[in-house]
This record gives structure tokens, sequence and C-alpha cells, in this order.
């Protein structure tokens, strides 16, 4: 796509109904150019028809993994070594098609890019993720791989143990693969990546120079390490406690020590930091505002997923134009309602439930 035709599209997503003759005096060409390039856009597939109707309008896009989440909880305390009778579950995970599932239930138009086996996990994770109204066109089955999976024990009390992540085909997300399905990132009003992606790949991404505000998502403290050298490309960066300190240098000992931590990460250059907290809740800072929010009184089902329901209430509150409060009240909704739910994600998410939750 040329500049000129970038400019065009951008301005019609903006406005479907804008005439030639408007986006002639917007853009600076006269009416008949405006008629050309729009004329090779509807022939490149970006504009559908009359009108300008976008072709697959996108509002969000996710870039991350996509993993078969395999969770075990005995009923008892037992000795190492030994087996115990429990539950086994297995449901979609992945960091990235978390969000992006969270994202679609709270009503947005959102693609994920990432990447399968071709086997029946695969076919299954797509398919779950398309029921939950992901695009998931971007999704590739790589022959030859297994499809991801995340292998976690928790207590009887529900707290994780240990966990495993088995992720070889995410490797397969190579900066070509991703050339190749992101000629349009600069339409989205966001990116979202995880740190699933390799260390080659998020080079390639952030040096890129038609990026939407970026929110990126630590995954675990083996991976956070990975952003260091971008954090002057993140907008929106959501470390936990580990997370934070590890990428700070120093350790966040007590609740003291958010501000300055706060600031060193603004110093770098993001926007909006989140430091989820578990269950002490959720520090919130922008660089002019910070607000420490306490957690709200759950029952907690299963912790998995908190922080990547979380982060999809980041990026929905951000759609939204909420101010730093609400914009931390609506996240921790996000977040609550994942970890009331026995699974990873809870499909009674939406934007009506938070409103309701945080209104309550
Ligand atoms: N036990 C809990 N009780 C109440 N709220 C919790 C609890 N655990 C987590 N939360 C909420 O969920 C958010 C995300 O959970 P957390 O486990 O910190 O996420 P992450 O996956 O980022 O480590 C927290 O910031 C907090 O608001
Ligand atoms: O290295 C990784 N670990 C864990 C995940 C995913 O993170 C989710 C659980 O993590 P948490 O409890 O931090 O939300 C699961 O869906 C799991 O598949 C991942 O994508 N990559």
């Amino acid at each position: 796509m040329t500049e000129k035709e970038k400019l065009i599209l951008s301005a019609i997503r903006q406005n479907p109904l804008i005439s030639q003759k408007e986006l002639g005096q917007q853009s600076g060409m006269s009416r008949e150019a405006v008629a050309h390039h729009i004329m090779n856009l509807t022939r490149k597939g970006f504009i559908r028809g009359k009108g300008y109707l976008l072709n697959n309008p996108l509002e969000v896009l996710v870039i991350g993994g996509c993993n078969l989440d395999i969770q075990g909880i005995p009923l008892q305390h037992g000795q190492a070594g030994d087996s115990l009778p429990g539950t086994v579950t297995m449901t979609p995970g992945g960091v990235g098609r978390n969000i992006a599932e969270n994202l679609a239930r709270l009503g947005h138009q959102v693609r994920l890019i990432s990447a399968v086996g071709e086997d029946d996990a695969g076919k299954q994770l797509i398919q779950a993720t398309r029921s939950a109204g992901v695009d998931t066109s971007s999704i590739k089955a790589f022959s030859g791989f297994r499809s991801p999976v995340y292998l976690s024990v928790l207590d009887p009390e529900h707290e994780l143990l240990q966990a495993i992540n088995d992720m070889s085909v995410t490797e397969q997300m190579t900066p070509e693969f991703l050339a190749g399905c992101t000629p349009d990132l600069h339409l989205s009003q966001a990116l979202i990546i995880d740190t699933n992606l390799s260390e080659a790949t998020l080079t390639y991404l952030f040096q890129r120079q038609d990026l939407p505000p970026v929110f990126a998502d630590c995954v675990s403290a083996a991976k956070a390490e990975r952003l260091k050298p971008w954090l002057h490309r993140i907008h929106t960066l959501k470390p936990n406690r580990m997370e934070a300190s590890l990428l700070w240098g120093q350790e966040i000992q007590s609740e003291a020590d958010l501000p300055a931590c706060a600031n060193w990460f603004h110093e770098q250059g993001i926007s909006q930091l989140f430091i989820s907290l578990g269950e002490e809740g959720l520090y919130a800072s922008r660089s002019d505002e910070q607000v420490l929010l306490p957690p709200e009184q759950i029952t907690v089902a299963s912790v998995a997923g908190a922080g990547d329901a979380l982060m999809a209430g980041l990026v929905h509150s951000w759609i939204n134009h909420q101010p730093l409060v609400n914009t931390a009240r609506i996240a921790q909704a996000c977040a609550c309602l994942a970890l009331e739910h026995h699974g990873t994600n809870n499909p009674a998410l939406s934007a009506e439930t938070i409103e309701q939750r945080i209104n309550a």
C-alpha cells in the first residue's frame, strides 16, 4: 500500500461516509487523484464497495501465544512424588489469545495473530477463539509442530505450585511471517503483544514505523526481560510485582516503593503503567497521576488468566477514553471475573457485566 493510500484509508476509517471532495481537501490531493487511489484500494481488497465500507474493520490487533491450558488441582495436600485424586481441566489459553478473547467479549473488533500445530488441539483452539468472536484468519497451523501447551499444578487452595510451558511452534512467528499478516497495522487503534514472541520478532515489531500505541504483557518473570530494550516504544505496560522489580532492577518491597518504580518506567517512555499486585490489588500510574486500588473481596476459583483479563480491561478503557481511576476499576473488575471462574477465561465477561459490577 502506498503512503497516499494509507492516508486515504485511515481518513475513511475515521469517517466511512466521507466524500471524495473532503478526502481531497484533507489529504491535499485533487478529487480525481483520490478517486484513482480509491479504485486501487478497492482492487487490492481494502475497500469492499460503494460507501467505502472497509473490509475487515480492525479495532485491535493482538500478536501472541495461543495455548492449550491443562490444569490440575488436587483435593488435598499430599507428599511430593506421590499422585493425588483431584480435577484436571483443559481449556484454551495463551496470554495473547486470552487477551483477544476477553477483548472480543468486551465488544471489540479484534484479530489475533498466532501459531498453533497442525493437530486436533490446534483446530480446537482456533474454533474456540473464533466462537468467542475473535478474527482467527491470522492464526496459522504449522505442519510438523504440536500445538503449544501450558501445564499447571495448583494446591488445594488453588494457588499455583508450578507451571511448564511447551511452546516451540510460537517461534514460527518470525519477522517474515508477521510482515505477511500486518500490512494494515497502522489502521488498528492499539497493538497488544505478549513476550511469548521471540527477541528477533519483538525487535522487528518495535522497529516498525507504523506502530499504533503498543500494550505489552510481560507473561512471566522468565520472559519479561525481552521487553527491556523496548520500553521507550511501549505505551502501556502491565507487569506484576515480580516482573516490574526485574525490569526496574530493584525489588519492590512495599507499597512505598511503587511511586519510585513507576517514575523510572515513565522516564523510560512508558505512558501508562499498571502493576498487578495479586491479592493486594492494582497500582496504576500515568505521569501526572497515581492510584493504588484495594482488591475486591472475592472467592478465587482459578488464578489463571486474571492478568490477561486485566490487560483486556486496560485496552477497553483506553479505547473508551476512561480516566485513570475508572481504568483501574474496570480492569480489576475484568480480572476478578476471571478469578471467580473455574477455567482461564470467563464467558460471562461483557461491557455490561463490568459496568454493572463497578456501579454495584
Ligand atoms: N486473591 C485475590 N483477591 C482479589 N483480587 C485479586 C486476587 N488476586 C488477584 N486479584 C486481582 O487481579 C489482578 C490480577 O491478578 P494477578 O494475579 O496479580 O495478575 P498477573 O497474572 O498479572 O500476575 C490483581 O491486580 C488484583 O486486582
Ligand atoms: O510462558 C507462558 N506462560 C503462560 C502462558 C499463558 O498464561 C495464562 C495463565 O497465566 P496467568 O496465570 O499469569 O494469567 C495461561 O493461559 C497460559 O497459557 C503463556 O502464554 N506463556
